[in-house]
């Protein structure tokens, strides 16, 4: 197939809202085993980045490539579907249900989805129910908040509802994790534990965040995208973009690494 990439890979991507042009011609890969950072001033269009990944924004111009296919019309609904997880700023938990309930909505999805081929069908078994069950305990398990599996979201301090959040996206085994600010709220032991849980995730997939902190950028990404004004202006090591003096120019007055 003409232009084949394995992994995922943002072509040539513009985005006008209005008059403004958000992002502007950006193209990115994202290879397996990878984690790849999108970094860059304020307003340079990153989340804009983030939600067309996701499927929340559609893209003016550009493609998105994903599994050998060029996907033009990417949708929220089809994540799941195709491998992709996410999680977002917001955390989005549901504060009415249980953190090991808010992990099976992650399950369910998946298996809706056909993920789990056999694991939902029109009536779903007892048996079923306790397998998305044994994969939404062990998901928390990973975490390192299986304990927490019976309170609600709510109740509990904001580092442990975003490892919520994670596990709800890990659960459904993702070939590809696309993170909104993962480190935001985090004290710095934290964020370091989050940078080790990333790397070690790269086993089984590929990484895409968007992130302002940058010592965890510059300590967890394999490498960087760098917008400003909605534009690609570096891309590389975090070593190499660190010194870009592009990069320095639009971070003027910024601290970068
Ligand atoms: N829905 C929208 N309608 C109009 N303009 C928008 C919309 N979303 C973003 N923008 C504009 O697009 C540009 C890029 O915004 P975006 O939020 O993607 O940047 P960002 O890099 O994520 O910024 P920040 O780091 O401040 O969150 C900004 O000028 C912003 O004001």
């Amino acid at each position: 197939m003409p232009g084949s990439t394995t992994g995922f890979a943002i072509r040539g991507v513009t985005v006008r809202f209005g008059g403004l042009t958000a992002l502007s011609e950006v193209s990115l890969t994202a290879a397996p085993h990878e984690v790849l950072g999108v970094i860059g001033p304020n307003g340079a269009g990153k989340t804009t980045l983030f939600n067309v990944a996701c499927g929340f924004v559609r893209p003016d111009e550009g493609t998105l490539h994903w599994r050998g296919e060029d996907r033009p019309a990417l949708r929220p609904h089809d994540l799941a579907g195709l491998g992709i997880a996410r999680t977002l700023q917001g955390l989005g938990l549901f504060d009415k249900m249980t953190v090991l309930d808010n992990v099976l909505v992650g399950a369910d999805r998946a298996a809706a989805a056909g993920f789990w081929s056999g694991l939902l069908g029109l009536r779903r078994s007892t048996r079923d129910e306790a397998a998305l069950r044994g994969r939404a305990m062990s998901a928390l398990d990973e975490l390192g908040v299986a304990s927490y599996a019976a309170r609600y979201p709510g109740s509990l301090p904001y580092a442990l509802r975003k490892k919520v959040a994670l596990a709800r996206a890990l659960v459904a085994e993702p070939d590809l994790l696309l993170l909104d600010e993962p480190a935001s709220g985090l004290s710095d032991e934290e964020m370091a534990e989050l940078g080790e849980r990333l790397r070690a995730l790269t086993d089984r997939m590929a990484i895409m965040l968007v992130e302002h902190h940058m010592d965890l950028v510059m300590s967890v990404c394999d490498r960087l995208v760098v917008l400003d004004f909605g534009k690609v202006i570096a891309t590389g090591t975090p070593a190499d973009v660190k010194d870009d003096p592009a990069v320095r120019a639009a971070y003027l007055g910024e601290a970068v690494g």
